[in-house]
């Protein structure tokens, strides 16, 4: 079973719709307004947005969120449509480990930092690894939470690869729990997403969570 024949054991099409580029594009402030309220966050921590080591603050704080929520302007699944289809008869499971990213908890907009673990199982098809660590970008630049980046990772691989299987493990620290709040420093969440054959096979799961250290 793949694709979304059963929505509630795979990726939901509400999910699937939430990884695309996002419509709210088109009421996207201008530069100008982001800049302003960049100098408004500075007054509101207690500094001076006038002095002279803050004036290109908010320009550079602008640029740098053009990069660190780049994944608003991309979809995975277009990203892993480009696949492979001479891959002889093989059909064993594909597994990429130890992917880091960095991300953002849609609550504090505090920093996550993170390692994704991948495994999918083909059928007739392979996508180019880079794009599974593209499609992990692809949805931790966005302000998130840790268990729906997990979900929307599994969802964009089962939707473009239409699979046996998907698994997705991922485990974060997350800056609002380290640097503020409770402080809890070394605290890492752990989630997974199991589709088709990794969720109803155990021995299947089991053997690709040792691979991943767990
Ligand atoms: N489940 C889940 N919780 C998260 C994630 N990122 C942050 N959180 C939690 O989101 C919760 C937000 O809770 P609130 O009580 O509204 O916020 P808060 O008062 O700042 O909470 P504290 O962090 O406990 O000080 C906190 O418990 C965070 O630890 C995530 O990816 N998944
Ligand atoms: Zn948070």
């Amino acid at each position: 079973m793949n694709g979304f024949d059963d929505p509630a054991v795979l990726g939901s099409d509400a999910v699937r719709a939430n990884i695309t580029k996002p419509s709210f594009a088109r009421s996207r402030p201008s530069q100008a307004e982001a800049e302003a309220a960049v100098r408004t966050l500075i007054s509101w921590a207690g500094d001076d947005p006038a002095r002279p080591g803050l004036l290109d603050t908010p320009s550079r704080v602008a640029r740098a969120y053009e990069e660190w929520f780049r994944g608003y302007k991309e979809d995975p699944v277009e990203l892993l449509e480009r696949t492979f289809d001479e891959i002889g008869s093989y059909s064993e499971a594909v597994e990429l480990h130890g992917i880091r990213f960095h991300s953002f908890c849609e609550h504090h907009m505090a920093g996550i930092e993170g390692t994704a673990h991948i495994a999918y199982l083909p059928v007739g098809r392979v996508v180019g690894i880079s794009k599974l660590a593209r499609a992990v970008e692809s949805c931790a630049r966005r302000l998130q939470i840790q268990e729906r980046l997990t979900d929307e990772i599994a969802t964009a691989i089962d939707a473009a690869l239409k699979p046996r299987g998907v698994a997705v493990v991922i485990e974060a620290e997350h800056g609002c729990m380290t640097s503020r709040g409770i402080r809890a420093h070394g605290a890492r969440l752990v989630t997974r997403r199991m589709l088709g054959a990794y969720g109803e096979d155990e021995t299947l799961r089991g053997e690709f969570l040792a691979a991943a250290g767990f």
